[in-house]
């Protein structure tokens, strides 16, 4: 029996991660695979609840699942609260108490989606990039931290803060993903200002020297953040750090039409966790309007990396293309003229579409 961890969190969700949740209750039956899933609090719903955006339950829960798939957090009636009470702490605390310090975040192209990128098809059409973010460590979770008071003056600070076994065992996955793709590494860093990615540059240049199958390239940040819109399918593999990772990923997405379609497993040495990489869009939460595409594919790389289900993975990727094929669209990925739907009839649409493949 696998047992699922299932967070839906705040604002959009409940939405997004409902759709999912079908998806992944349907390869159970279709695969006859006997599969448990147990629902539990994070983010800005357990704080409502428990005043804490990450229970001791939650933290259980999760690290006696097999895999834990969760929906996002956050959202404009928590914001004023201190920073160990906001959701996000619920949820870096939960990547960190689980050690997942690699996120894989594949910004791949759907063809039927190439009108709906911002860039030009012909920019877009042959990126398939990898990101590989460092999860657990950087100034996200550096201390010292906080705001005080010096000379009368406010002042907020922050540690961005590697040791070189961090740095060394997300450059080994990095490296290792490249082996199974195009072959090319770009480490992404600021070493002509930060000492932190200094080093960084330094180890990930001694890792290269175990993987000489793979081309490694250095790029500063603010480069890396040009090119991915000057050139993106130069890009393989782009290895960062936790902040860099997150901006940079956020920016990719736009190559294939919407945050809205953007997967991402988190990993470490047990299990794993599953969630798309947006957040909970309180401008359109409850609106049956997000995507839930990126949270369905996320069930996909669940399968793939922690139930050893490769053929669901693809079967849930193939269903993927075949909604899109047929012309379903949610709001943020509609050209002009074409008809949208919301995110309940996006889910069903997948399930219908596995369920056709199953019976094929
Ligand atoms: N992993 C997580 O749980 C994350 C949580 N957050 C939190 O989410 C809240 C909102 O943050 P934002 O900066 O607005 O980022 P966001 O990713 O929630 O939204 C950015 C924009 O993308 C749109 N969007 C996001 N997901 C979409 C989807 N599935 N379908 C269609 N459109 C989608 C939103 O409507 C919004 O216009 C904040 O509280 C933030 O801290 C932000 C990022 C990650
Ligand atoms: C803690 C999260 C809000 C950070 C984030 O934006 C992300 O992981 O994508
Ligand atoms: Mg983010």
């Amino acid at each position: 029996m696998k047992k699922i961890a299932f967070f839906p969190g705040d604002g959009i969700g409940p939405e997004i991660s409902a759709a999912a949740r079908a998806v992944l209750e349907t390869v159970a039956e279709l695969a006859a695979m006997p599969m448990q899933i147990e629902e539990g609090l994070v983010g800005g719903a357990a704080l409502d609840a428990h005043d804490d955006p990450l229970p001791e339950a939650s933290l259980q829960l999760a690290k006696t699942a097999d895999a834990v798939l969760l929906g996002a957090v956050g959202g404009p009636q928590w914001d004023a609260r201190p920073p160990a009470q906001r959701p996000e702490q619920g949820l870096l605390r939960l990547r960190k108490g689980l050690d997942l310090y690699a996120n894989l975040r594949p910004a791949q192209i759907f063809p039927q989606l190439l009108a709906a990128s911002p860039l030009r098809p012909e920019l877009v059409q042959d990126v398939d990039i990898l990101v590989v973010r460092e999860l657990t460590g950087d100034i996200y979770f550096g201390q010292p931290r906080g705001i005080d008071v010096v000379d009368g003056k406010r002042r907020g600070f922050n540690t961005m803060v590697y040791d070189e076994g961090e740095i060394r065992r997300i450059a080994h996955i990095a490296f290792r993903a490249a082996q199974g793709r195009r072959r090319k590494v770009c480490s992404v860093d600021k070493a002509n200002v930060l000492e932190t990615t200094r080093l960084w540059r330094e180890v990930v240049t001694e890792v290269a020297r175990e993987y000489p199958d793979v081309a490694l390239e250095h790029m500063y940040v603010d480069n890396a953040a040009m090119q991915l819109i000057r050139y993106p399918a130069q890009f393989d593999v782009l290895l960062t750090g936790n902040m860099f990772g997150d901006i940079l990923s956020d920016e990719a997405s736009q190559l294939t039409g919407s945050i809205g379609m953007l997967a991402s497993a988190s990993l470490g040495e047990g299990r794993g966790m599953y969630e798309p990489i947006h957040g909970s869009a309180p401008d359109i939460a409850g609106q049956d309007k997000a995507n839930p595409l990126a949270t369905i594919l996320s069930v996909a790389m669940m399968l793939r990396h922690s139930l050893q289900q490769e053929e669901w993975a693809d079967r849930i990727e193939t269903a993927v293309n075949q909604v899109l094929d047929q012309g379903y669209r949610t709001a943020d990925i509609a050209s002009p003229g074409e008809a949208v739907i919301g995110t309940r009839s996006m889910g069903e649409a997948v399930v219908a579409a596995l369920r056709a493949g199953a019976a094929a």
